[in-house]
């Protein structure tokens, strides 16, 4: 008898352009992950396709990740739409929404870096904390989340965010579900029901807040999640927004 290790789900019905509000995740759920975050390969013509979705769902659409919003515009260079970056703490398109830097963030950024170069880790500032990235020594994690966590202690006005082989920490006051409840007033979204589509921890409290909301989540790929659906990856996620799942 097979021992399953976590919820079987069925992939999403077709999403519904006339009635839903769609979030969806950027790494690992639109991009494939990569060995680096600066080596991801876009699917050919994404921001393009963002851009024609958002106009289908009449704009009831927003890009909602953990990376640097400068990023994620340089990337999706064509895609006019509403984009959260930093985990929540940045915004294009809503006004007043930025969460301020925390104030030790310089410090903070000096002792991750300092850490990352004795470690041989990659370190990823951002604008609103940063990350260290484990993924070129796998058996690294433990230490790198006790000295994250060591960082906790010591600076106030942020928390720690495990992401796929890196810990980070963001501003406590930012996360993906916070920003969600901001955007949720524009005029845009009344009356629709959200969709969240992610793949990593940063966005579970997201799939919690859609299914509050009275929508759903969608997780890609493996791993336990509160969502209702599964899409296996990148790649399912794309098919499926063209109404192919
Ligand atoms: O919220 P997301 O859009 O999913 O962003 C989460 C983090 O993604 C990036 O790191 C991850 O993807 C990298 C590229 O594939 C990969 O090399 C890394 O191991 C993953 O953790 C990004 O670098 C972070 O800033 C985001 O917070």
């Amino acid at each position: 008898m097979p021992l399953f290790t976590e919820p079987l789900l069925a992939p999403p019905p077709p999403l519904d352009i006339a009635r839903d509000a769609l979030f969806l995740d950027f790494d690992g759920t639109l991009v494939e992950i990569a060995p680096r975050p600066d080596a991801i390969t876009l699917p050919p013509g994404l921001a393009a396709r963002l851009a024609a979705l958002e106009g289908a769902l009449g704009g009831a659409f927003a890009l909602v990740s953990g990376r640097n919003l400068a990023e994620l515009v340089r990337y999706l260079d064509g895609f006019g739409g509403l984009i959260i970056g930093g985990h929540g703490a940045e915004a294009r398109g809503l006004s007043g929404a930025d969460t301020p830097p925390p104030e030790a963030l310089a410090a903070l950024q000096s002792r991750m870096s300092a850490f990352a170069r004795a470690e041989r880790l990659l370190y990823e500032p951002k604008a609103h904390g940063a990350a260290l990235h484990y993924r070129s020594r796998p058996d690294f994690g433990p230490e790198v989340e006790a000295f994250i966590q060591s960082l906790l202690q010591q600076f106030s006005g942020f928390s720690v965010q495990p992401a796929k082989m890196a810990y980070e920490l963001r501003p406590a006051s930012a996360s993906k579900d916070r920003a969600l409840a901001r955007l949720w007033d524009l005029p845009r979204f009344a009356g629709r029901r959200p969709v969240f589509l992610g793949d990593d921890t940063t966005d579970e409290p997201a799939i919690a807040w859609a299914a509050a909301q009275g929508g759903y989540g969608v997780k890609v790929g493996p791993g336990e999640t509160a969502a209702r659906y599964r899409l296996a990856d990148p790649a399912a996620v794309l098919s499926w927004l063209e109404g192919g799942a």
